[in-house]
């Protein structure tokens, strides 16, 4: 007996190997997708009637600080430099336990709604993160957010916190955990704080989080320390490989693409965030063309303002046509690749297709809306047409974390009513 049968579906596999399916069925058994195609023999405890709707993949968000939903609107307006250290660090500094849990609950509740399955934070309080994405049902990679500048000390500290959590909570939640390592940034850690989080990433074999070269800021500062530039100062070290998550990567030279997609690194491109920062253009359209993995992350809340990832798909595909005036770059089955396909390869789960033996995490797409009639071509609308309010079922691991749009595991009202409190309660702390 099969846990989930999905019937009547248009199924977006985005399996290179198989077409889309119409009038398709989905049998979910034991958290994987134990079968697709026109018919089934198998019988479940639950059967949906998708209704002809779309059931395609959960959306991967390669970057994110979930608990940053606390300062949605906080600090806009202003460049990197100026928000993180004179708005977002001095409040960061007041915030506790329970703040990053109610905003990282928010987060989950937010991504569910809007079709992300699976994310990657790298964060602070991470054993409450841990919680949050523990009790709302969805996946994740985490990674506590490490920065030393310099200090020794602070390195010591630093890094035994990032080990502790990867080690207790790797593997966590039936698996839908998985941890990382994150050093913040190559301009916020020193080198010899870098090469260590390597050795010890390499040693507990797990993956690293890290922003790179989101400013032209860090770009000048690195060659004026190093004399290079970001990406060479880590290949020198030795940092790169596939077991690497790099977010942002805007100021690249060719010489730099070609390194990343030569050690197979992954890219987690932040549009949305790298517009309102004002951070520049990350060169997508050439990192694709070499091969490089690029994904798609919202980044937080804080430089967004929000985690629907459908309309980071659309953002990442307009800009990178008109910042290279050429309108064939990054289509939209490309670009739904980058937010399925890719975004999984770059979290290391077996997830972002409807295949055999893949992780069941889909979810399903109410077509019955005006601003998506009529449908000529499925990935077409779920690009430039749909949004993330059009998701009406989330399924996770096989378990159904919204049906009909009424969201399971986690009280919606209860956690908008706590968020707004401790919205309040933060910012007087913070003015304290
Ligand atoms: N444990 C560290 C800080 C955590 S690193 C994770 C940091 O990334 C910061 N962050 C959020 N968005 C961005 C971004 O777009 N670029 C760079 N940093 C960001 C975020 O505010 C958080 O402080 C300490 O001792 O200070
Ligand atoms: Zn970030």
């Amino acid at each position: 007996m099969a846990d989930i049968i999905i019937k009547n579906a248009y199924i977006l596999t985005m399996d290179p190997d198989r077409e889309d399916i119409e009038n398709g069925v989905v049998v979910i058994e034991d958290g994987k997708i134990k079968e697709i195609g026109k018919s089934t023999e198998s019988k479940a405890d639950k059967e949906i009637d998708a209704g002809g709707n779309v059931v395609m993949p959960g959306l991967v968000n390669t970057h994110c600080h979930a608990g940053m939903t606390l300062f949605r609107g906080y600090a806009d307006d202003m460049p990197l430099q100026d928000w993180l250290e004179n708005h977002i660090w001095p409040a960061e500094a007041k915030v506790s336990d329970e703040d990053i849990y109610i905003g990282t609950q928010l987060a989950c509740l937010e991504m569910i709604r809007s079709g992300t399955t699976a994310f990657a934070d790298m964060y602070i309080h991470m054993d409450k993160v841990a919680q949050a994405v523990d009790e709302s049902g969805i996946r994740a990679a985490l990674s506590y957010g490490m920065i030393d500048f310099g200090d020794k000390e602070k390195a010591d500290v630093e890094l035994e916190e990032g080990s502790r959590f990867v080690r207790e909570w790797n593997g966590k939640a039936d698996g839908r955990i998985t941890t990382m390592y994150g050093p913040h940034a190559p301009n916020t850690c020193s080198r010899d704080f870098l090469i260590r989080v390597k050795e010890q990433a390499v040693k507990d074999n797990v993956r690293i989080h890290i922003h790179v070269l989101e400013t032209e800021a860090e770009l000048n500062y690195m060659k004026e320390q190093f004399g290079v530039c970001s990406i060479h100062f880590l290949k020198d070290i030795d940092f790169w490989g596939d077991d690497v998550l790099a977010a942002h990567c805007i100021w690249l030279s060719d010489g730099d693409i070609k390194i990343l997609a030569e050690h197979g690194v992954n890219i987690s491109h932040n549009v949305t965030s790298n517009m309102k920062l004002a951070s520049g253009i990350a060169p997508v359209a050439k990192l694709l063309a070499v091969g490089a993995n690029v994904s798609l992350g919202t980044d937080g809340c804080a430089s967004n303002n929000n985690l629907d990832m459908f309309e980071e798909m659309k953002t990442a595909a307009l800009l990178q046509k008109v910042s290279i005036m050429d309108p064939t770059v990054l289509p939209a089955r490309q670009v739904l690749e980058m937010a399925t396909v890719n975004g999984a390869k770059a979290l290391g789960i077996k997830s972002g297709m409807i295949k055999e033996e893949y992780n069941a995490d889909l979810i399903i797409v109410d077509m019955n809306k005006p601003h998506l009639t009529p449908a000529y071509d499925i990935a077409s609308h779920m690009v430039y047409a749909a949004n993330g309010r059009d998701v009406k079922t989330t399924i996770v691991n096989g378990k159904i974390l919204m049906e009909n749009y009424e969201v399971r595991c986690l009280d919606e009202q209860s956690i908008i009513e706590k968020m707004k409190k401790t919205s309040k309660d933060l910012v007087s702390r913070i003015n304290s």
